[in-house]
């Protein structure tokens, strides 16, 4: 019973430990059984991405009617869903006539988003900012570079067969070791000279974790591998910063699994709009090809959802005490 009460305490801390143990179940499965089994891939899937991911953004309004308490701005739900929408639909209209700019804008708005969550409780210096920048594109690199085959239909699809993103596509392929070798040790780097402007203890254990997460995802097919990294770890990590900046407002201070119940609504409206586009798609395109559907999706509410958790990102930084200005 004490082993138990003790296990459960530590997953209530470090929820990331599940992932990790999600992630050795399924390369065990993989090493003994050959591969994993489609229906338990989409098990995980789902779970991890409808269960966490898009969760962890269906309560952008609460975190921003939180951000606009604590800057004096006035808040309405409604304007919320109304930007919320109009950013969407303009994104929408950008991946139809510039699918290339698009994709870059997608991977660079996710570079940051990744960084900035896995690199958290930094200065909000330069140097700092580059390593949390250089840490997501280097993230985002490792899960596309490590699953070049499962990638290249999908990037082909979405960026409707043009053939330049194509090229840089097979190009940083051809030259994964150095692109992430070379990227590693430029981190390192720029981690050694932002350490030099402002020192600042960053959680080593939990980048352990982290490394540990990335070369669990390596095997694992590309869907799995993502699920895992995004819902087992970033909306995880986020839901930690998030319920904590929730937890002390005046009016109404939610529990952690409050938050996530809060969160049901606008997830439920998400799937329904993805099911929707999805079956019209499917009508339409008379194929069915879930995928790069998926990441468009993902793609349209990244862009509102990170201006939402920027504001608070510069708002949960100063109070951290192992901070210490040189
Ligand atoms: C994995 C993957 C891609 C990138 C996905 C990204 C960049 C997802 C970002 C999600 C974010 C930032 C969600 C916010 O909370 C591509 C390039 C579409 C190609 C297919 C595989």
């Amino acid at each position: 019973m004490e082993a138990l009460n003790w296990t459960a305490r530590r997953i209530a801390q470090t929820p990331s430990l599940v992932s990790i143990g999600c992630g050795m179940l399924l390369i065990v499965w993989q090493l003994t059984n050959g591969y994993v089994p489609q229906w338990a891939q989409w098990l995980v899937v789902v779970l991890l991405l409808f269960g966490i991911g898009i969760p962890h953004g269906a309560i952008d309004h609460l975190i921003d009617e939180e951000t606009a308490r604590r800057t004096n701005r006035g808040y309405s739900i409604g304007a919320f869903v109304v930007k919320y929408l109009l950013t969407m639909g303009l994104y929408g209209l950008l991946w139809y006539f510039f699918p290339t700019a698009s994709l870059l804008i997608f991977l660079l708005i996710s570079a940051w988003h990744f960084g900035e969550t896995d690199i958290e409780h930094v200065p909000l210096t330069l140097p700092w900012t580059v390593v949390r920048f250089g840490w997501g594109y280097w993230v985002l690199s490792f899960l596309l570079l490590t699953h070049p085959t499962d990638v290249t239909p999908i990037l082909a699809r979405l960026t409707q067969g043009s053939p330049a993103p194509m090229q840089v596509w097979a190009w940083c392929v051809a030259h994964t070791a150095l692109w992430l070798g070379g990227g590693l040790a430029a981190i390192a780097g720029l981690f050694g000279l932002a350490q030099q402007t402002r020192r600042c203890l960053v959680d080593g254990r939990r980048l352990v974790r982290l490394g540990c997460l990335l070369l669990l995802t390596w095997p694992l097919p590309l869907l799995v591998a993502f699920a895992l990294y995004f819902g087992g770890w970033h909306a995880l990590s986020s839901f930690q910063t998030i319920y904590h900046y929730l937890k002390n407002r005046p009016q109404n201070p939610l529990s952690a699994r409050q938050v996530w119940f809060r969160s049901l609504p606008f997830t439920a409206i998400a799937l329904l709009g993805l099911l929707l586009t999805g079956s019209w798609w499917y009508l339409y395109a008379q194929t069915w090809d879930p995928l790069p559907l998926l990441f468009l999706f993902l793609s349209l509410i990244t862009l509102p959802h990170l201006n939402v958790m920027h504001g608070m990102n510069s708002r949960t930084q100063p109070h951290d005490p192992t901070i210490i200005s040189r």
